[in-house]
C-alpha cells in the first residue's frame, strides 16, 4: 500500500486525504492547527474546514510535520499558497529527497509573483515536484463524487505513477508535463472568478459573465504561453474546466466573494466573516505585477487588483474596462 501524506488539513487537503484512501493509500493527514487534528481524530469530521461529511476512519491526523513527513512515500502540499514556502522549509530537514511532492496549492506567491514549483524549488530542492490542479470542489470530492483534473510533472513516468497512486475511478486524473500551464490556470482563474462574481453581484447579465469567462480565458492563455506554457493545458482541466467551475459554481470562495463585493458589501466585511482561504486576493496582486514585468495585457486580471487590493471604485473598474478599444479577438 502507497503511503501518502496530505500537508494542510483545510477543506482541500482532507478532501484529498479521503480521495487518496478512495485510491487504496496509507493515509496521513497533516493539520496546521492541533484543534483541527485533534477534532478529525476524535469525530473523523473536518469540522473546521469541511463539517457535515465524515471521514474515513483510517485517515490518520497528526499535527506532528515530521512524523507526517516521515509517514509519506508521497507528500501533497495542501496548504494555502501563501504559506507553502514556509511549510516547504520545515519540511526539507526530514524528507528524503527522492520524494515526490505534489502541489494542490492554486496561487502566487505575493512579493515574488512566483510559481509554486519555483517557490518548492528554493524552499525544498531537488525534489521530484508535480502539480494537481483540475475543477475540483472539495466537498463533492470528499463526498466520493466523480472528478478529473491534471496531474503534471516534467518528467513523464513520474505523472503516470502519481496519477496510479492518487487516481480512482471518482477521482479520474490526466497525465500532463506542463507544469507550468497547469499552475497558471489553477492560480490566475481564481482571480477571474472574482470578476465573474462582481459582474453575477452587480446584475450585469449572464452575457457579460460569458464574456469575462472567454475574455479571463485569453488573457490567462496569453501569460501561460509566454512562461512556456502550452497553449492546449489553458483548453483542458485545469484550464477552461476550472476556470468555468470557479465562475459559476456558487461553491466557490472566489466567485462568492465577487458576488458580495458586486452587491456592495465591503471587502473587509466579507473576509472578517471567512474562515476559509480566498487565493484570487493574493493572485491578482502577484499576477499583476508578472504580467506587467512580461509585458503581458491583463486587464481583468488588473481591475481585480485594483478593487480588492487598492480599494478602487469598482463601478469606475467595470467602465474603465469597458472603455478599452476594440481589438483583434485572437489578442
Ligand atoms: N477548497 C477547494 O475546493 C480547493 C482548494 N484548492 C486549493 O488548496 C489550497 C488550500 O485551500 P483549502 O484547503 O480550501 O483551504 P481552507 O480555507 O479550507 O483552509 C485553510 C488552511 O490553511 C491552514 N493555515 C492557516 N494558517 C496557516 C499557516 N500559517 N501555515 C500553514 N497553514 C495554515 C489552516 O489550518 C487550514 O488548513 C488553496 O491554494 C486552494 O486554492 C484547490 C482545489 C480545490
Ligand atoms: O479551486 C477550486 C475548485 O477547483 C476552489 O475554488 P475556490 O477557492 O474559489 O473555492
Amino acid at each position: 500500500m502507497e503511503r501518502v501524506s496530505i500537508i494542510g488539513a483545510g477543506a482541500w487537503g482532507t478532501a484529498l486525504a479521503q480521495a487518496a484512501r478512495r485510491a487504496g493509500c496509507e493515509v496521513t493527514l497533516w493539520a496546521h492547527n492541533p484543534e483541527v487534528a485533534e477534532t478529525l481524530a476524535v469525530h473523523q469530521e473536518n469540522r473546521h474546514y469541511l463539517p457535515g461529511i465524515p471521514l474515513d476512519p483510517a485517515i490518520r491526523p497528526t499535527a506532528d510535520l515530521t512524523h507526517a513527513a516521515e509517514a509519506g512515500d508521497v507528500l501533497v502540499l495542501a496548504t494555502p499558497a501563501q504559506h507553502l514556502r514556509t511549510i516547504a522549509e520545515r519540511l526539507h530537514p526530514v524528507t528524503g529527497a527522492e520524494v515526490p511532492a505534489v502541489i494542490a496549492a492554486k496561487g502566487l506567491e505575493r512579493g515574488s509573483s512566483a510559481l509554486m514549483s519555483a517557490v518548492l524549488a528554493e524552499a525544498l530542492p531537488g525534489r521530484p515536484a508535480a502539480v494537481l490542479s483540475g475543477p475540483t470542489f472539495a466537498g463533492e470530492v470528499a463526498r466520493g463524487l466523480p472528478a478529473a483534473a491534471t496531474l503534471a510533472a516534467e518528467d513523464t513516468e513520474g505523472a503516470a505513477a502519481l496519477v496510479e497512486t492518487l487516481g480512482s475511478r471518482a477521482f479520474r486524473l490526466y497525465a500532463s508535463t506542463d507544469v507550468v500551464g497547469a499552475q497558471i490556470g489553477g492560480a490566475v482563474k481564481n482571480v477571474v472568478a472574482i470578476a465573474a462574481g462582481i459582474v453575477a453581484g452587480r446584475g450585469l447579465g449572464e452575457n457579460a459573465r460569458a464574456a469575462l469567462i472567454t475574455r479571463g480565458l485569453a488573457e490567462i492563455g496569453r501569460l501561460a504561453v509566454a512562461r512556456g506554457a502550452h497553449a492546449e493545458t489553458l483548453s483542458g482541466l485545469s484550464g477552461l474546466g476550472d476556470l468555468t467551475l470557479t465562475c459559476t459554481g456558487i461553491a466557490s470562495r472566489n466567485y462568492t466573494l465577487g458576488v458580495a463585493l458586486g452587491e456592495g458589501h465591503a471587502l473587509a466585511d466579507v473576509l472578517a466573516a471567512r474562515r476559509s482561504v480566498t487565493e484570487g486576493i493574493h493572485t491578482a496582486k502577484a499576477v499583476t505585477a508578472l504580467a506587467e514585468r512580461a509585458g503581458v495585457d491583463m486587464p481583468i486580471a488588473a481591475g481585480v487588483d485594483a478593487v480588492v487590493n487598492h480599494d478602487a471604485a469598482l463601478d469606475d473598474t467595470i467602465d474603465a474596462l469597458l472603455a478599452r478599444p476594440f481589438r483583434s479577438e485572437s489578442r
